[in-house]
């Protein structure tokens, strides 16, 4: 089975319209492990609408927590203690997209953060980052945390406006290839996700044949 984890340099960056893009583009099953905030709804039936998949493709979480903030404090709220145990990845029976929960060391409990989870799966991970300015310095501090665990940085997907110097930069910099740029979309649905994406996203050859 071959898994590519989709993590952001913050929350609200486009993990979930990119995840979407990519496990459409894959025909892969989507799995949001800890969603946190389902109001108005969660990531699974944002990437339902507009994926394009069937419906079987797109996974339950292990944790469905009803407070929009951090995992950590999210699972205290609802009074659950999230572990590595309740968080094996699902096996099935074709690629699988992983949506992580916020940036890379997003907390899931007091000791574990987004990126030891990461770490603990050993899979590749691609940063969705934006475009505009403060990036820099926001997608090579997540690239060094990665790293820093082990975890290996499959490609950088920038989203948003053309910004032609960041998207050289950063991959030079973080000797990570970029993936390409998905742009703002006026109308998110899942032809014109799925059209974006192939025009915009380059995916390495071993993507398609994980
Ligand atoms: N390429 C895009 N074109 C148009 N709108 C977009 C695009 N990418 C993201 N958005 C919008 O930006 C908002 C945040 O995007 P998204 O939900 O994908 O972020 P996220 O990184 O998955 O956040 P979270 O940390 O909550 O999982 C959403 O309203 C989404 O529709
Ligand atoms: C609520 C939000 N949409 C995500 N589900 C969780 C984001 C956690 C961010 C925590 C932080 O970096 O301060
Ligand atoms: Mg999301």
């Amino acid at each position: 089975m071959s898994v590519l984890i989709v993590t952001g340099t913050d929350t609200g960056i486009g993990k979930t319209v990119f995840a979407a893009g990519l496990a459409g583009a894959l025909g892969a099953y989507y799995w949001k492990p800890i969603q946190a905030g389902v109001d108005p709804e969660g990531d699974k039936e944002t990437v339902a609408a507009l994926s394009g998949l069937p419906a079987a493709r797109i996974l339950p979480e292990a944790f469905r927590l009803t407070t929009p903030a951090s995992p950590h404090l999210a699972a205290r709220i609802d009074g659950v203690a999230i572990g590595l145990d309740q968080l094996a990845l699902p096996q099935v029976d074709g690629p699988l997209v992983v949506e992580g929960a916020g940036g890379v060391l997003v907390p899931i409990s007091e000791t574990l953060l987004m990126a030891d989870l990461f770490a603990h799966w050993g899979q590749p991970v691609i940063l969705c980052a934006r475009t505009s300015l403060g990036t820099i310095n926001h997608s090579l501090l997540s690239i060094e945390a990665l790293r820093s665990r082990g975890v290996r940085v499959a490609g950088i997907a920038f989203i948003g406006e053309a910004h032609d110097e960041n998207e050289r930069i950063i991959p030079q910099l973080a000797g990570a290839p970029s993936l390409g740029r998905l742009p703002h979309l006026d109308r998110l649905d899942p032809a014109a996700l799925a059209t974006a994406f192939a025009a915009h996203i380059r995916l390495p050859e071993y993507f398609n044949d994980r």
